[in-house]
């Protein structure tokens, strides 16, 4: 069984935020008292256009999390509405649902625990056509992996037998197998030893550029946005404080919180200046 999409739109942004809250209630602190609640996102509105790099930042608990599970369609907003390629999520059916994981794929940030260490590779990076009904085909499993700077034997080895950046590679070539337009990857170097943060960056936006996707960036640390993207929406307390494209915020930041923001991170730029074009290069695997 294949899955049939709803009509792409084609003069629509990739993806749409229009006015989404999310409400929380914190757990009951004892059986007489309500939990507190919590409004994760308060508001929040952007549109990405197709082909751009969109990077969001913010600190721990700024609400990235809850609104890239709502744009991924694994949560749904309180109030408000997303659009992916035109279709409206919001509400949204099993076929609107379908229309979106064969469109909207993602990257996460911790490749060990979102590779189930029990598939091989090949099951793993063929997850996403099975689930589509489409069957797991060994040549686009192939294409993928060297896509992604693999040996095709990587194919029938376990996510352990492999370095963090290469089971980063390995989450990039499964996101990339139901051939998305969109990839939102949510903080996906943070986990990994800064010497491969570059060559995982670097082939992730290679990818980008050949494949013509769309990418929503996640990631608390400013300097790896501005080395991924061309426009990012810093985010605090739910809200977003200030869009823009990513020269004109870092280097004129309008809002106090972005200028906190700017000064506090550490600078991923210098790792990137330091390493050799070599490492800089998807073939080496690491
Ligand atoms: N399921 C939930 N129940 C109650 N509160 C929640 C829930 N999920 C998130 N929150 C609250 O919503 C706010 C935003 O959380 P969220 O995880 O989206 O932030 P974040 O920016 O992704 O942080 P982090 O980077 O630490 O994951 C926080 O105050 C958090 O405690």
């Amino acid at each position: 069984m294949t899955t049939q999409a709803p009509p792409v739109h084609p003069d629509a942004p990739a993806l749409s935020v229009r006015d989404v809250t999310r409400d929380y209630r914190r757990p009951r602190p004892s059986l007489l008292r309500a939990g507190e609640p919590v409004r994760a996102l308060r508001g929040v509105s952007f549109d990405v256009a197709p082909g751009e790099r969109f990077g969001i930042v913010g600190e721990s608990g700024c609400g990235k999390s809850t609104l890239l599970r709502i744009i991924s369609g694994l949560d749904q907003p309180t109030t408000g509405s997303v659009h992916v390629e035109g279709t409206d999520l919001t509400g949204r059916n099993d076929r609107q649902l379908r229309f979106l994981r064969s469109r909207l794929q993602l990257v996460f940030q911790d490749p060990m625990s979102s590779l189930d260490p029990r598939m091989t590779v090949r099951d793993i990076v063929a997850e996403p056509l099975v689930a589509q009904g489409l069957g797991p085909s060994r040549d686009r499993v192939v294409e993928l992996l060297e896509a992604v700077g693999l040996r095709a034997d990587a194919a029938d080895r376990y996510p352990h037998q492999f370095s963090g950046g290469q089971r980063q590679r390995i989450s990039i070539a499964r996101a990339l197998a139901p051939r998305p337009r969109i990839l939102v990857a949510d903080e996906p170097v943070s986990a990994l030893d800064v010497s491969v943060r570059a060559q995982v960056l670097n082939l992730m936006t290679d990818l980008v550029d050949e494949l013509d996707l769309t990418l929503v960036f996640v990631s608390h640390d400013l300097s790896v946005v501005r080395h991924v993207c061309d426009r990012v929406a810093v985010m605090h307390r739910g809200e977003i404080v200030e869009t823009g494209p990513v020269d004109s915020v870092y280097d004129d930041p309008q809002h106090p919180y972005t200028r906190t923001l700017i000064a506090a991170v550490p600078t991923l730029s210098k790792a990137l200046a330091g390493a050799t074009a070599a490492d800089l290069t998807r073939g080496e695997a690491s």
